[in-house]
């Protein structure tokens, strides 16, 4: 069997998150961090020797640097690379004057030097990283950087690069938390724990050995260790799955996309869906499931106000009395429910977490109930620091919160997503989910619109040859249900939601979901 590629690995070990180290991960700067240790190094061990007349063995790049200061919270670089020629210092404070003979001293010097050299030779970032990071979070991928440099910050804003990534864990904070630097596991579990992540649902990317040791006492469910200096075999003996010497975007992007997400493409380059109703169907009787917002009524500012005509309402009423339909909401399905006021649908509320229909069907097939508690907290703290924020919006249904944004100034907007990152943070029950201008708090489970449109066609018994499930969406996550009906049913997207997509046909907006459920009755009732 061929070597999986990273991709396949990160859709086979199901990853939400990606973790990136910054110096010879994403920005060039591993390489000045060792220029400025060994000018550092290198002038102190002479002195030294001189002063006390043994002979000064230079730092080596390759082996010294390597392995006992890359990856290294500064101080601890001193004093581990200090304590391997036998050396020891006292060790200052961070105040100490650069180079002075102590650890912080020493430290201290090393990072005058750092910022000389960046100041002379320029920032570059490695264009492979930042073109898969781009990727990646496109496919909805969360994205942190880490760093044991307190001068993370510095460096992302002046690549340019900061706002791809929605945590930062670096060395100042790691000193404000208390975190242990690497091999210790601490940073990057800092790092998932505040992009509300399990390890096993993360990977790290490294390239010193230390970071990959990190990532694998971490738990990470794939570290993939970043050879840009011939390490492999180190790298793996430390603990890296993979190694790769470039992130592949060109071979593997296309792969992803032909084999993992097969017939994604650009909204506005798929068919049209009206006047296809026969060509759809193939004879079949229509399952139909629809979403609610940006599909049976317009996006409006006020989500209360997004009320159902009473044309459209008898066009789900005779459809209705046709075929099976439902509707799949990330709305409360109470709401949804009392917005159609049509008792012969389903309705699936939550993102398909709620789903009741005709008989007094009512049932919560995903498990969501345990993270009741965390939504209450949530959004009381939502509720409370949001408050203030002008247009700022809190929406509670049973099994998720919607904080929408719509409405917000644009200078607001980073407040309300910082806000609401922050809260997602503090409980793993939750994940984050993205929608029309707004950043939904969902229970952190692997239930989504498709595996609730699944179960209502097994459990209505409409899993067999003569049906044909139809799902019409707008939506990001009505992605999920187009990829879930691949090869089962047709997949209808309404508009443009900016991504690509997995849906077979287009409709342009409200009206013509309207005159295609028309025709789709007409066709049913021959
Ligand atoms: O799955 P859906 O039925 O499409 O529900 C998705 C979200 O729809 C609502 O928000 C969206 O529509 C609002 C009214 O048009 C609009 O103001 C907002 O900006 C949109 O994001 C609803 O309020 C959310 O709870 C649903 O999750």
């Amino acid at each position: 069997m061929p070597y999986p590629s990273l991709y396949q690995l990160l859709e086979h070990k199901r990853i939400k998150a990606l973790i990136f180290d910054l110096d010879g991960v994403i920005t060039q700067t591993a390489r000045v961090h060792a220029q400025a240790w060994k000018r550092m190094f290198d002038a102190y061990l002479q002195e030294r020797g001189k002063r006390e007349g043994s002979i000064y063995e230079p730092l080596r790049i390759e082996t010294d640097y390597r392995r006992h200061i890359d990856g290294m919270p500064r101080y601890d670089g001193v004093r581990n690379f200090l304590k391997s020629r036998s050396i020891t210092l006292p060790e200052g404070t961070p105040e100490d004057e650069p180079g002075t003979e102590t650890v912080a001293g020493l430290g201290n010097l090393k990072n005058v030097y750092f910022q000389e050299l960046l100041q002379e030779g320029g920032l570059e970032v490695y264009p492979d990283t930042i073109a898969f990071i781009r990727h990646m979070r496109r496919q909805g991928y969360r994205t942190a950087v880490i760093s044991a440099s307190k001068n993370c910050k510095t460096i992302l804003e002046a690549a340019g690069i900061e706002h791809l990534f929605e945590v930062r864990v670096d060395g100042v904070l790691s000193v404000e938390l208390g975190l242990k630097g690497k091999p210790a596991p601490d940073i990057f579990l800092e790092a998932a724990r505040r992009l509300a992540v399990k390890p096993e649902e993360a990977a790290v990317f490294e390239d010193a050995l230390a970071g990959v040791a990190a990532g694998k006492a971490g738990g990470f469910a794939l570290v993939v260790g970043i050879d840009r200096t011939n390490e492999a075999d180190e790298l793996k003996a430390h603990g890296a799955d993979l190694v790769l010497q470039k992130i592949p975007i060109q071979n593997d992007t296309m792969k992803h996309t032909t084999t993992n997400q097969p017939g994604r493409q650009q909204g506005n380059t798929l068919p049209s869906a009206l006047n296809k109703t026969s060509e759809l169907l193939q004879g079949k009787t229509p399952a139909v499931f629809l979403d609610y917002d940006g599909c049976l009524t317009p996006i409006v500012k006020d989500p209360d106000k997004a009320i159902l005509s009473e044309s459209m309402r008898s066009t789900l009423q005779e459809l209705a009395e046709a075929c099976p339909v439902a509707v799949v909401s990330g709305r409360d399905r109470a709401n949804v429910a009392k917005l159609v006021q049509l008792d012969n649908l389903y309705y699936a509320g939550s993102h398909g977490f709620d789903i009741s229909g005709p008989n007094n069907m009512h049932t919560e097939p995903g498990g969501a109930a345990a993270a009741v508690p965390a939504l209450d907290k949530a959004q009381e703290e939502l509720k409370e620091r949001l408050q203030q924020v002008e247009g700022a919006l809190v929406e509670r249904k049973r099994y998720a919160i919607a904080v929408h944004y719509r409405n917000v100034p644009e200078e607001q907007v980073s407040k309300v997503l910082d806000v609401a990152n922050e809260v997602l943070s503090k409980y793993n029950e939750l994940k984050p989910g993205p929608g029309k201008k707004v950043l939904e708090l969902k229970p952190n489970l692997d239930w989504h619109k498709g595996k609730a449109v699944h179960w209502l066609l097994e459990e209505l018994g409409l899993n067999k040859p003569g049906i044909m499930p139809l799902y019409i969406g707008d939506d990001l996550t009505d992605e999920d249900a187009f990829a879930a009906l691949k090869g089962q049913g047709v997949s209808i997207l309404v508009g443009e939601h900016g991504e690509e997509t997995a849906a077979d046909y287009r409709l342009e907006d409200v009206e013509e979901v309207q005159a295609f459920l028309k025709a789709l009755t007409r066709e049913v009732k021959g």
